[in-house]
């Protein structure tokens, strides 16, 4: 039998609303056993200096640049995971020396897979000597140096769940709705099949924060007052994007906010949340087979509107939308969880990417794995 080891995933994605903390046990084959699970919330500021990184690496030309403030943004970014590890342990009255080792994502400020550079800043050898915990990260960059998109990284970890479904009716559909969305198909034959969908909550994040002054649209209360604009949903859905032969990875700037001209602030909510479920299903045409199963993680869940209407146009092809919650698991940790076993596979040398999910030559590990 393979080591079961005990570990830990830091997740701060692109929605940059904060960090994801979760243990789990795995082997990084089919053994998983879910542990506990906590967020640390950035505060305005710190989500300033993320904003103000991802401005300054645009002009990055080579992934180990640190311009301008990047550096120290890193650094704090950094700091601010060391708190989080430290917040978890004591919350769950665990000792650093059981956990086995990190997987640490860091934050994207930069991903260009056509140019094959993706950037997440996180200090890893520090983040080891704090913590007194091996770290795994910078887990993206061995996919694209083998040809893959450099994401997504969670399908594997979807498969490993998919198996342990209870009564799993293959095939089934992981749909991750955060900044920019996600899917992983798993087939009947065990087949994986993985892509980003499109925009998720970062179009919304963005409307509502500069019309209405708030950081997100909670529980889609400013949609649920609007009416879809059928000209600025389809200026998104007849993005090349959809229809192109090659699945591509996207970068939080990829598709641009509307303009204030464009909607007021309720039309604007209730048509972006549109966009973000509809861009699910059109991408979803491009698998194996149109699932009939669509399991939802991620913060875009809690948006009524986008899961009525990611239901509703599902329910047209005949397929079911639940939360990841319906399904037994934990929507809002599964990417956090995801990094923890990545981590593990990284340390015994594991495939994290596959040409079924990142496009890569052939299957391949990946991180740096640093001791404390
Ligand atoms: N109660 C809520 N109602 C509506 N939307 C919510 C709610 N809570 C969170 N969200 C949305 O979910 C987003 C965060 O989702 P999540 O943490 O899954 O994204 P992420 O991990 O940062 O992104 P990615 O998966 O792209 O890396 C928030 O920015 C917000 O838009
Ligand atoms: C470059 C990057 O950070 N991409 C993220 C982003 O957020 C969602 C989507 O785009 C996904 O491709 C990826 O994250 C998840 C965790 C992944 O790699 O599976």
């Amino acid at each position: 039998m393979e080591k079961v080891r005990t570990a830990i995933g830091l997740m701060s994605g692109t929605s940059m609303d904060g960090i994801d903390v979760a243990l789990l046990r795995t082997d990084g084959r089919a053994v998983v056993e879910r542990g506990p699970f906590l967020n640390v919330p950035y505060d305005p500021a710190f989500r300033d200096r993320l904003k103000l990184a991802l401005e300054q690496a645009k002009t990055i030309t080579q992934r180990e640049q640190r311009l301008g403030d990047l550096a120290s943004i890193e650094r704090e970014l950094t700091l601010r995971h060391v708190v989080a590890v430290r917040e978890f342990l004591a919350a769950n009255a665990l000792d650093a020396a059981s956990i086995d080792v990190i997987g640490f994502h860091g934050q994207t400020v930069l991903h260009r897979p056509d140019e094959a550079l993706t950037v997440q800043i996180g200090d890893g050898a520090l983040l080891a000597r704090e913590t007194g915990i091996s770290v795994a990260y910078d887990l993206r960059a061995n996919d694209m140096v083998h040809g893959g998109q450099g994401a997504p990284l969670v399908p594997v970890y979807h498969a490993a769940l998919a198996a342990n479904l209870i009564n799993a009716a293959l095939p089934v559909c992981f749909v991750n709705i955060g900044g920019i969305s996600n899917l992983t198909y798993i087939g009947a034959d065990g087949v994986i099949v993985g892509y980003d969908s499109g925009p998720g909550n970062t179009l919304i994040d963005q409307w509502v924060e500069t019309h209405a002054g708030v950081p997100f649209d909670q529980g889609g209360m400013i949609a649920s007052e609007g009416r879809i604009i059928a000209e600025l949903a389809d200026r998104y859905l007849n993005s090349p994007f959809f229809t192109a032969g090659k699945r591509r990875s996207l970068d939080r700037n990829d598709f641009p906010p509307p303009s204030g001209a464009d909607a007021e602030l309720a039309d604007g909510a209730r048509t972006l949340a549109y966009v973000a479920a509809a861009s699910i299903i059109k991408s979803a045409g491009h698998l194996p087979v149109t699932p009939t199963l669509y399991i939802v993680c991620g913060g875009g869940r809690l948006n009524r509107v986008l899961m009525l209407d990611l239901r509703d146009i599902a329910r047209r092809q005949g397929a079911q939308v639940i939360s990841a919650e319906a399904a037994g698991f934990n929507g809002d940790s599964m990417e956090a969880e995801a990094w923890a076993y990545l981590a593990v596979r990284s340390l015994d040398g594991l495939p994290l990417t596959f040409p079924g999910t990142t496009g890569v030559r052939a299957p391949v590990s990946g991180g740096v794995v640093v001791k404390p």
